[in-house]
């Protein structure tokens, strides 16, 4: 394979992505590079994986190369899982960030650091046209902080402790991230693919 579109509109997504992509050899574009008419997908499915292959096959058909989505979300265990598959409009639409952290903490206020523990999910699908669709999924252990730290990264970044540190994703660099990251999890999986294609 020379060549792939990530899909996806989300910037950190994107550059997280063509990091690892431009260490293989691969060409990858995504969406934001994209010069097609490409259809709206709206997310409809109730799970990582059904967003996922939603995604990548409604932009493979389309444009009939190989592409890759990604579905992700954070899982807090004191929030019963949410805001889970609805991570990226939790506080509504059109995505806001800020708000989504905002409505995290506020929801946590009471809840001590010890019952804080949440996880990254990354579940990534592969479609090859022509071919069976490959799915990867990948976590990253740790914690909601109580108060929002750090600049790098995008998303819950901002308040996510990962196992084994006492600082926020968005206060390690990107390099850092991307070797613990539920994103970097699932790409090594699909690494073991991308070899035998
Ligand atoms: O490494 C991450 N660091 C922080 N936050 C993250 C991460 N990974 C996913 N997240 C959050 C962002 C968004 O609130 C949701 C993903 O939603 P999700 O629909 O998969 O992505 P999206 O709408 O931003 O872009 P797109 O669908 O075009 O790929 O989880
Ligand atoms: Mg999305």
């Amino acid at each position: 394979m020379k060549k792939i579109i990530i899909a996806t509109k989300n910037k950190g997504k994107a550059a997280e992505f063509k990091a690892f992509f431009n260490k293989t050899g691969i060409e990858a574009y995504s969406l934001l590079d994209v010069n097609n008419q490409l259809p709206e997908i709206e997310e409809t499915e109730k799970t990582f994986e059904g967003n996922a292959a939603l995604k990548a096959e409604k932009i493979a058909d389309v444009l009939g190369v190989p592409v890759l989505a990604d579905d992700s979300g954070l899982i807090v265990d004191a929030l019963n899982g949410e805001p889970g598959v609805y991570s990226a409009r939790y506080a509504g639409e059109p995505t806001n960030d800020q708000a989504n952290i905002d409505k995290v903490l506020e929801k946590m206020q009471a809840i001590s650091q010890e019952k804080r523990t949440a996880r990254f999910i990354c579940v990534l699908a592969l479609v090859i046209p022509d071919s069976e669709t490959i799915f990867c999924t990948g976590y990253c252990e740790g914690e909601i902080s109580s108060e929002q730290a750090g600049t790098n990264g995008f998303g819950y970044d901002p308040i996510f402790i990962p196992a084994g540190y006492s600082i926020t994703l968005a206060q390690l660099s990107s390099k850092e991230k991307n070797k613990i990251s539920h994103r970097s999890n699932a790409i090594a999986q699909l690494e073991k693919w991308l070899q035998n294609i």
